[in-house]
């Protein structure tokens, strides 16, 4: 899913299925809900044959795509996002207007006239998403999960005490690591944990063997340097050794 909405990011991963949907024009949501619903499209089937899909992409908003493949798979999953930001804007909290900031509160119920329900998603309830290492919110943010059901957890208490219970879906934007050891991020944030405490912890979410789905979100610029490359394909690459 190399697209960060409908521009195209270069992910280095050899993918069995690239999905290239045919974006309808109109707005902005509708570009996503296509990609979403092309997403969903390649997830269920894999689903349904008890396959753990990893989807590459260069959104969070392809995360409830991912989570839509699973339902029409007959899985009824909850959500573990990993993101340094909370991504728990609204149309009208949102103070940039970028719509990946509202990445998990499309997936658990905001605006589905413009997102789940164009691709027949069923929002989970924001108690059925737990939110690992976000550290940049914005103040409506912050306020928002003040008294959401929603949890948060840093990444070392990634344990499976800490998860809700039944399937998972397992979301990774990648800027959850620290910038020093991923650079070229789009929105970077200091002070996160390193790639292996990430990829230690995603392995922890993966051996409750829950797992229904696994989204990587890859919102970076495009490389400048032979060595951020390196950087990716590894990272890639460790992602679906895990
Ligand atoms: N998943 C992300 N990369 N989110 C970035 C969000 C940045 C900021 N909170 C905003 O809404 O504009």
């Amino acid at each position: 899913m190399p697209y960060h909405q409908d521009e195209r990011v270069e992910i280095p991963v050899r993918a069995d299925i690239t999905v290239e949907p045919d974006f309808p024009g109109g707005d902005a949501w509708q570009q996503v809900a296509a990609l979403c619903d092309a997403t969903a499209a390649a997830v269920a089937p894999a689903v349904a044959r008890g396959e753990v899909p990893l989807v590459f992409s260069g959104d969070c908003l392809v995360g409830g795509g991912v989570v839509a493949g699973t339902q029409r798979a007959g899985a009824d999953p909850a959500i573990v996002w990993f993101d340094a930001h909370g991504d728990v804007h609204t149309v009208e909290t949102s103070t940039s207007g970028y719509l990946g900031g509202m990445s998990l509160r499309l997936v658990t119920g905001a605006h589905p006239e413009r997102y789940a329900d164009r691709f027949g998603l069923r929002p989970l309830g924001p108690e059925r998403a737990v939110l690992v290492n976000a550290r940049d919110l914005d103040p409506a943010e912050a306020e928002y999960l003040a008294t959401s059901a929603t949890g948060r957890i840093p990444v070392d208490q990634v344990t499976v005490d800490a998860l809700p219970p039944g399937a998972l879906v397992l979301h990774v934007d990648v800027d959850v690591i620290d910038p020093a050891d991923l650079p070229g991020l789009k929105f970077p944030v200091p002070g996160g944990p390193s790639a292996d405490e990430v990829l230690a912890a995603c392995g922890r979410v993966l051996a409750t063997g829950r797992v229904v789905a696994v989204h990587v979100s890859c919102p970076w610029w495009v490389a400048t340097d032979r060595e951020q490359d390196v950087t990716r394909e590894r990272l890639a690459a460790q992602f679906a050794a895990l």
